[in-house]
């Protein structure tokens, strides 16, 4: 626990994508609906022109009224008053242009957003879910549920606090800034040689910004784990009073997010600042030298008017981007730090040209093969080493070693949730790279000691997602003997069990689980310390619907009460992940080795 509490710096090796990348990633999202996303910007255009409009007609309702020379000649031609009718009239309708188009726009900006973070959401979702196991052991599961929740979050604010429109707001200044050339060259220049130190003051406090922001996520990400991980084993936390200790390190973390989030707030601060100081000198600017201009006659007041206009109009869509800009930045450290697992390899693939297991029903099955196979959580640490074995179909084979021997280590290598380093494994004589995950362990009817359940009804817990008529879900619970137990419980096979199963004990999940093995008629059982956690009566009951259940399907089990396994073919004894011993039960006792001392040693206790 001590040790995620470590400040969390990028991994050295991390592809530091860059922004065109990442925008990249974002635009095959928003490609996904090619018409709604041609609708958002097609909007921007209308909205800008009619942004830049208002200040050019403003002036000139203030040319006309002194009666300048540089009004439009069809005003001269009308009387005063029509013509500042006209004018207002025009400015009512940039105004009503401006609000609907604005409206909709934004309408359906926020639309692309929600849509598109939906969809990364889910491929996120489905992407993590294909990892290998081998990701998750380096995982911190708050690690990730931040990155699949708050880090998507931050992304969909881009959207909803409508900095998309950041491009609108680029484009306001375009036009703006074209119409000012038009206009006045020599103001225009004044105004636009002003944008350049802002813009460069933006971009330092952006970056400032961006870093502070990325380091806030990662704190965050490390609060969350050290949140999930002390619930989940609150039980412990409380048992070994390590409240006041572990509230200690939560306040720590606690305050280094803090003070991340407060530089975020810093240089955000400092962005709008900036802003309104240079935006302000931008009107001064124009008023002293627009008023030189005037008593040198070349620039009338109407003009001026608009140009004070356009300076604000100017900074205004400059402000607003720099806004958006620090929304836009924390959206691209979400979309960095989810890229981070989408770049995440799926370890273990489908074939390209995938074979299928022999399922003629004349086919002895069930044939598992070790060839040479060694393993290697981490490089270079081996814990099973060169094992060959063959069990042959319909054989039940016991595993039988030490703790961390390499028991469970071998189960899962046979159903593929972590790839053997060296050699390979055979199912019915194919190697089961060369097979498509489903297919592996459509045939493989795994029961482990920690019978996991989701939250949901007995039936769901049982077909898992597949769909069985209800009488083959009560057919696999009565050969199993666990349908007493079911029809015990409050609504028989309707009673919802809660996340991971809390309204029912360690025994009662176990015997779902192998309800859940037997409904899918597999052709290899995997028992791992499956009857661990069952009362000798119970245990009993199981083990009699098991020689049933085992009845023509190869099965491996392990079982650390050697009085359980007595009665399969064979034995296969492990001792620090080699194989030591193999023989039936008489065998390995006459031998006196590994398996006889274990025995006896457990026959002592009894
Ligand atoms: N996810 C993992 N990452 C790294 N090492 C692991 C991982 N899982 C197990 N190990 C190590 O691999 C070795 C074998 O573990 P395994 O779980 O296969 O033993 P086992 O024989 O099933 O033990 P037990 O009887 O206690 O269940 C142990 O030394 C263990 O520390």
């Amino acid at each position: 626990m001590a040790g995620s509490i470590a400040p969390q710096t990028k991994p050295k090796r991390r592809v530091q994508e860059t922004d065109w990348r990442l925008f990249l990633r974002l635009a095959e999202y928003g490609l996904r609906d090619k018409r709604l996303l041609a609708w958002s910007f097609a909007l921007l255009v209308p909205t800008a022109i009619a942004g830049a409009m208002q200040p050019i007609l403003i002036g000139e309702a203030i040319s006309l009224i002194r009666q300048e020379q540089t009004i439009w000649t069809f005003l001269r031609q009308m009387s005063l008053t029509d013509g500042i009718n006209l004018l207002a009239g025009l400015l009512l309708l940039t105004l009503i242009l401006r609000t609907l188009f604005d409206a909709r726009q934004g309408f359906l900006v926020q639309k692309m957003g929600q849509r598109i973070t939906a969809d990364i959401r889910a491929d996120l979702f489905h992407h993590v879910t294909s990892l290998a196991m081998r990701f998750f052991d380096r995982t911190p599961v708050g690690r990730l549920i931040t990155r699949l929740t708050s880090d998507v979050e931050a992304l969909g604010d881009v959207f909803s606090t409508g900095a998309i429109g950041i491009l609108g707001d680029l484009f306001s200044i375009i036009v703006l800034a074209i119409a000012m050339f038009l206009l006045q060259w020599q103001l225009a220049l004044l105004l636009t040689a002003m944008l350049i130190p802002a813009t460069v003051l933006i971009i330092y406090f952006q970056q400032q910004y961006r870093k502070a922001n990325y380091k806030a996520r990662e704190e965050l990400s490390t609060l969350n784990s050290m949140l999930q991980e002390n619930i989940v084993g609150i039980g412990v936390v409380q048992l070994f009073r390590r409240e006041a200790f572990n509230a200690d390190l939560f306040r720590t973390i606690n305050k280094r997010y803090i003070k991340e989030v407060d530089k975020t707030i810093f240089h955000d601060s400092a962005i709008s600042a900036t802003l309104e100081w240079i935006s302000l000198a931008a009107i001064a600017a124009v008023l002293w030298v627009g008023g030189l201009f005037i008593l040198g006659k070349t620039l009338n007041l109407g003009q001026l008017s608009t140009f004070i206009l356009f300076a604000q109009r100017l900074f205004d869509p400059l402000r607003q981007f720099a806004e958006k800009f620090t929304a836009i930045q924390a959206g691209f450290t979400a979309v960095e730090r989810v890229s981070d697992i989408f770049n995440e390899p799926i370890d273990i693939r489908d074939p390209e040209h995938p074979k299928t297991l022999d399922s003629s029903p004349e086919s002895t099955t069930g044939e598992i093969r070790f060839e040479h196979v060694s393993f290697a959580y981490k490089e270079g640490e081996y814990v099973l080493h060169d094992l060959n074995f063959t069990i042959k179909p319909g054989e039940k084979v016991a595993l039988v070693g030490p703790t961390g021997a390499g028991k469970s280590s071998i189960i899962r290598l046979l159903s593929r949730l972590y790839e053997a380093t060296e050699g390979c494994i055979l199912v019915d004589g194919v190697n089961i790279r060369d097979l498509p995950q489903t297919e592996l362990r459509r045939h493989m009817g795994v029961i482990l000691q920690d019978g996991f359940v989701f939250a949901g009804d007995v039936k769901s817990n049982i077909t898992l997602g597949e769909t069985y008529p209800f009488a083959a879900i009560q057919s696999a619970a009565e050969r199993t003997n666990v349908s007493a137990l079911i029809e015990e419980l409050p609504q028989g096979y309707d009673t919802l069990l809660r996340e991971r199963g809390t309204n029912l004990s360690g025994g009662q999940k176990q015997l779902l689980a192998f309800a859940r093995a037997a409904i899918r008629e597999p052709r290899i059982l995997v028992l791992d310390e499956a009857t661990a956690s069952l009362d000798v009566g119970t245990e009993a009951l199981i083990q009699d619907a098991l020689d049933h259940l085992l009845e023509n399907r190869t099965a491996i089990i392990i079982a650390h009460r050697l009085s359980t396994i007595r009665n399969c073919d064979r034995i296969l004894v492990l001792k620090r992940g080699q194989l030591v011993e193999s023989g039936s039960h008489e065998e390995l006792l006459s031998q006196g080795g590994l398996y006889a001392s274990l025995y006896q040693l457990q026959m002592l206790e009894t």
